[in-house]
């Protein structure tokens, strides 16, 4: 019998179209245990329907989708979610913590005492990591955008997932933050082989981390290695317009984005991977 690990996500032919509006046809895709996968492309190119195909909350129009050899399917535990931004009611009756701990599955931890000890223990480190200690028993809903970001990253990093999908975690971060929660990300992928797929519009803050690219845009598709994809050639074919990409001082600068498909961050798309999919 064989027993190689099944890849963390395969796709075969697969194809999402809403009507005849067509985000992505015909798309093949392995991504490894540990590799991280960025995934890029205009506003409406289909980036967060993407991650809710592999959420199982979405069925594809043609093809198949398969996480860790099995077909996608909505409620994995295995699957770590950092969705797209949305502010806490400032009355929400959770603290800082307690957002953090809902990303812990209790059940893995044994005996009920030891289990609570073990629980507040996790958390304080994982609130530590993303820098969120000093405000750890404040109410989620009066905290800035950025502090709850960080707790959506510590939440999602919990358990441990086995797959880490990231629908733009960076939006209302400073400088700091970012690298903070993305090297917590990047530390996912290398020391606990989590797959990581990283949806962002901004690819400088991650340019070091990333394995392979996927760029969505005009109802079709390019996979691979950052070389291989942020080229004028390539996004010129993608957006069938003249496009020039430069590299200075080891940022990659895109110049040329048609206007029509060119959109500022914070439009408020509403069709994002939401609260309601958190786990
Ligand atoms: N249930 C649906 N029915 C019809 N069209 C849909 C549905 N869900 C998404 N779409 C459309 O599919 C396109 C892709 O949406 P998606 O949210 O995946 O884009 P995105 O790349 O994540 O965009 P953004 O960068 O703005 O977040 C959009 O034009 C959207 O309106």
């Amino acid at each position: 019998m064989p027993s190689e690990t099944p890849p963390a996500i395969r796709l075969r032919g697969a194809s999402m179209a809403f009507g005849d509006r067509v985000l992505w046809e015909g798309l093949d895709l392995d991504v490894a245990p540990g590799e991280f996968l960025a995934v890029l492309g205009p506003n409406g190119s289909g980036k967060s329907t993407f991650l809710k195909v592999l959420l199982g909350l979405r069925p594809l129009s043609a093809g198949t989708v398969e996480i860790a050899g099995k077909p996608a399917r909505a409620g994995s535990r295995r699957i770590g979610t950092i969705p797209q931004q949305k502010t806490f009611a400032e009355d929400t009756p959770l603290r800082a913590r307690d957002l953090v701990a809902l990303g812990i599955d209790g059940h893995r931890w044994g005996p009920r005492l030891f289990h609570r000890r073990q629980i507040n223990r996790t958390v304080d480190a994982l609130l530590e990591r993303v820098g969120a200690s000093d405000y750890a028993d404040q109410p989620v809903g009066i905290l800035s955008g950025g502090e709850q970001q960080r707790l959506r990253a510590a939440q999602a990093l919990a358990d441990n997932p086995d797959l880490l999908l990231c629908d733009e975690p960076l939006l209302s971060l400073d400088m700091h933050h970012q690298r903070a929660v993305t090297s917590m990300i990047h530390h996912e992928a290398c020391d606990h082989g989590a797959a990581v797929v990283f949806v962002t519009h901004e690819i400088n803050p991650i340019l070091q981390n990333i394995d392979r690219v996927l760029y969505l845009a005009g109802g079709r598709f390019h996979i691979g290695t950052v070389d291989e994809v942020m080229t004028s050639e390539v996004l010129s074919d993608l957006y069938q317009s003249p496009i020039e990409v430069f590299r200075t001082r080891g940022r990659i600068v895109v110049l040329g984005i048609p206007e029509a498909v060119e959109h500022p961050h914070g439009t408020g798309h509403s069709d994002a991977l939401d609260e309601g999919h958190l786990r």
